[in-house]
């Protein structure tokens, strides 16, 4: 869950929210955060601080406008460590590869601080604030999306595919035509739900899962501004789409499924242990793991998808090499959905690989936020660097990820990137230096995504799928941007959309 800390953006249409005494009181706030803002000014130590013209916000525009463009041209200027004021927040940003360790290993920057307000506001859970015990338990289930459970949920993705992919492949060979994003959307969301919260068994499952969509896509357009802490009663009815969300994974809705993944069960107990069995916070917990599990892997697979359909030369390689492993293994493409892959054998497809590493490389715009406990000094390999309490300190990978000493012509999209001879490539260096950290879509330190595995295998199935049985064009073959305005929340929308279409291989 890229727990993003909000609050960044000027919002045009809070004018219009508010009315006039709402403004006039903000006004007065605004003008009150000025005089505070114009009070701070650099201490011995501490790093270059980046005030901005601008009151409160700070340098939140420039920086949704072209967060690559300005964040490297700041770095040109003061170095790889600086404080920017950003919606009323100081923030320190790190950019220097060789100092992410020193942030992650330092009790004194808080993860949990940090996300258990953005809980709280975006998902309305409050226990995770006051109840230490919780959190540890909720962490423990996250054991349940790796190794061998693992292989489970895999089984479970594959079946969830066959579902939705076998009544096309029964049926004519002729071109249907789809938007992207939808169909990014539809068949993710389907799988992740089903493999996670289990199927429904009654005749109207696909009105239920494309309505729990319909609703889940509705609050996740809102959700940066619920992240920005701006109450829900100001966001149009999406209060009473959440509310009718997290009735639909209330302990009582989700009893009317069946195949519930480990994960859920067990994080189902514990919270049965905490919560009386009729507490709506209980559905509140289950919407942010949902949301977690659909959020990133929807764009990351429509870019997957985005730049292999503009990439035939990408497209026939992975092609050839699925096909090779298919024959392998001596599976033949029969009539239905027949193909199954074990781990180890998805696993062994490193071009597959290397184009979901080249993309999340390429896409990834998450910050990985750490919240400044008391005051303290970071020891740094070139310097020592002082904090201040109450401040964020924010490792920004994007720079990282599009650095061209580390990326050969970093704004390419190269397949093979993350291969070598063939085979995966790990060693990637900087000024001469090996990298311990060279991709970090996914986090770092206690806040790396527990869900990564099942992403990629989600990804890695659903491509394989793809390129085995369907030819696959793009339509409207033309440059797309991404969407910013999720920028320090993960993966990116574009910022619209493009058409593709697809039929059954003959
Ligand atoms: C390509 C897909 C994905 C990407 C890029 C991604 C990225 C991330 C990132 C960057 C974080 C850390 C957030 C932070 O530091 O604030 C995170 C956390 C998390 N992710 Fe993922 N994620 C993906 C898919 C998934 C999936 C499929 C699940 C399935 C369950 C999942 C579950 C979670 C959870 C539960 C957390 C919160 C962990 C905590 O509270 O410590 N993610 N993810």
């Amino acid at each position: 869950m890229s727990a993003g800390m909000g609050g960044f953006w000027p919002e045009p249409w809070l004018t219009r929210s508010l009315g006039y005494p709402g403004l006039a009181l903000a006004a007065a706030l605004l003008l009150l955060v000025l005089c505070l803002n114009a009070r701070r000014t650099r201490r011995p130590g501490e790093p270059p601080l980046i005030k901005g013209w601008l009151p409160y916000f700070g340098q939140a525009l420039k920086l949704q406008k072209d967060p690559l463009g300005f964040m490297t041209s700041l770095q040109k200027q003061y170095g790889d460590i600086f404080t920017l004021l950003l919606g009323g927040k100081y923030i320190t940003f790190i950019l220097d590869p060789f100092h992410y360790t020193s942030v992650a290993k330092n009790q004194k920057l808080s993860f949990q601080i940090f996300t258990n307000k953005f809980l709280k506001r975006v998902f309305s859970i409050k226990k995770m604030l006051t109840d230490s015990d919780l959190i540890d338990e909720i962490h423990s289930t996250y054991q349940f999306l790796q190794g061998k459970h693992l292989d489970i949920l895999m089984e479970s993705t594959m079946q969830n595919l066959k579902q939705v992919f076998e009544p096309q492949l029964l049926k004519t060979t002729s071109w249907s035509t789809e938007y992207l994003l939808p169909f990014c959307n539809s068949v993710i969301f389907e799988m992740t739900f089903t493999t996670i919260y289990g199927n429904i068994l009654a005749d109207d499952k696909k009105i239920f899962i494309t309505e729990l969509k319909d609703d889940f896509l509705k609050f996740d357009e809102k959700f940066t501004r619920l992240a920005s802490g701006i109450p829900i009663e100001l966001l149009g009815n999406i209060k009473s789409v959440r509310t009718k969300l997290i009735k639909d994974l209330t302990t009582e809705s989700l009893a009317k499924l069946q195949g519930m993944s480990e994960v859920v069960q067990r994080r189902n107990d514990i919270l049965e242990k905490y919560y009386t069995p009729k507490d709506t916070e209980i559905g509140a917990h289950h919407l942010g793991l949902l949301w977690a599990s659909v959020t990133n892997t929807v764009p990351t697979m429509f870019w997957a998808m985005y730049y292999l359909l503009r990439n035939p030369k990408a497209m026939a390689v992975l092609r050839d090499e699925i096909d090779h492993l298919l024959q392998s293994t001596g599976q033949k493409k029969g009539p239905g959905f027949s193909i199954y892959l074990t781990r180890e054998q998805l696993d062994s497809l490193v071009y597959l690989e290397s184009t979901i590493l080249e993309v999340l490389r390429l896409c990834s715009f998450s910050g990985i936020f750490r919240f400044v406990q008391e005051d303290l000094t970071l020891h740094l390999e070139s310097q020592d660097c002082c904090l201040r309490k109450g401040d964020f300190v924010v490792i920004f990978p994007p720079i990282l990820h599009h650095d061209p000493e580390i990326f050969e012509a970093p704004d390419e999209f190269r397949f093979d990137r993350f291969t070598e001879n063939g085979k995966k490539k790990t060693t990637f260096f900087k000024r001469g230096k090996k990298l311990k950290y060279y991709h970090l879509p996914f986090g770092l330190g206690v806040s790396k995504c527990p869900g990564r595995f099942l992403a990629m295998v989600e990804i890695k199935q659903l491509l394989v799928v793809l390129l085995t049985y369907f030819d696959l064009e793009i339509i409207d073959n033309k440059p797309l941007e991404l969407n910013y305005s999720r920028f320090l929340f993960g993966i990116p929308y574009p910022d619209s959309d493009v058409l593709f279409r697809y039929k059954i291989k003959s």
